[in-house]
C-alpha cells in the first residue's frame, strides 16, 4: 500500500515547502487539478526536478484529447496521469496506449461515475494502471465518502491497482486500510494540518502496518 500526498490549494513555492516537510513519508506527490489549471504543467516539471525520488502524478482529470494530454504531461515529467472514468472508452484506450509509449501510467478517477461496479470492470479490461474511487470536495461538503465504493471495486478489479481519495484524515484512515487499497490519496488530511510531518509519518506507519 502506498501513500500519495495531493496538493491542491497551493502555488508552486508553497507546494515545494509542503513536500520538503513530508518527503520521507510519502511515495507519490500529486500536482492537483487546481494547481495545474492555474500554474500549468510547469508545476509538474518543477516538483519532479525538486524531488526526483518521488513519483509525480499530474491530476489532469482528462475528459477528451486524452492521448495528447497524456503525451504533454509525460513530457513535463509526470510519472502518472489521471483521466476521468466518465470519459469515452476511446479516450481511456487512447490514454493507455500513449502512456505505454511514454513509459508512464494512467490513473482513472471514478468521480461522478454512477455505476461504479460496471465501469470499474470495463476500465480494468482496458488495461489502465490504477482505478480510483473519489469523493470530490463538493460531495465531501454534503457528507459523502468513498469507503463503500472502495469495497465495491475491490470485489471486481482483477488487474489494475485500486486507489481511494476524498477527505481521508488520520481518524478515518483505519477504515480505508481495512479495505486494503493499493494506493491511499490524502490532501487536506496532511497539507491542511499544522504538524504535516507528524501526520504524514503516522499515516505512513499505519499504512506500512497495514
Ligand atoms: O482531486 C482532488 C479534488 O478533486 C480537488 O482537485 C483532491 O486532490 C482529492 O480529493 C484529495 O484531496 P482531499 O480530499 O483534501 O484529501
Amino acid at each position: 500500500m502506498e501513500l500519495q500526498l495531493a496538493l491542491d490549494l497551493v502555488n508552486i513555492p508553497e507546494a515545494k515547502e509542503v513536500v520538503k516537510e513530508v518527503e520521507e513519508h510519502i511515495d507519490i506527490v500529486e500536482i492537483g487539478t487546481p494547481i495545474i489549471k492555474i500554474e500549468g504543467l510547469k508545476a509538474v516539471t518543477e516538483l519532479k526536478e525538486a524531488f526526483p525520488n518521488l513519483q509525480v502524478l499530474a491530476d489532469l482529470k482528462t475528459m477528451d484529447a486524452a492521448a495528447y494530454e497524456v503525451q504533454k504531461a509525460s513530457e513535463a515529467k509526470a510519472d502518472i496521469v489521471t483521466i476521468l472514468g466518465v470519459a469515452e472508452d476511446e479516450s481511456i484506450k487512447g490514454a493507455v496506449e500513449e502512456a505505454k509509449k511514454q513509459g508512464t501510467k494512467v490513473l482513472v478517477d471514478l468521480i461522478a461515475v454512477k455505476d461504479i461496479e460496471t465501469r470499474a470492470k470495463e476500465l480494468d479490461e482496458f488495461g489502465v494502471d490504477y482505478i480510483c474511487v473519489h469523493t470530490g470536495y463538493d460531495m465531501q461538503a454534503v457528507g459523502k465518502n468513498s469507503f463503500e465504493d472502495l469495497q465495491t471495486i475491490k470485489g471486481v478489479v482483477k488487474n489494475a491497482k485500486t486507489a481511494v481519495a476524498g477527505g481521508i484524515k488520520l481518524d478515518t484512515l483505519p477504515e480505508v486500510i481495512k479495505a486494503q487499497p493499493d494506493l491511499v490519496i490524502v490532501g487536506g488530511g496532511i497539507a491542511g494540518q499544522d504538524d504535516k510531518k507528524g501526520v504524514a509519518a503516522k499515516m505512513q506507519q499505519m499504512i506500512q502496518e497495514g
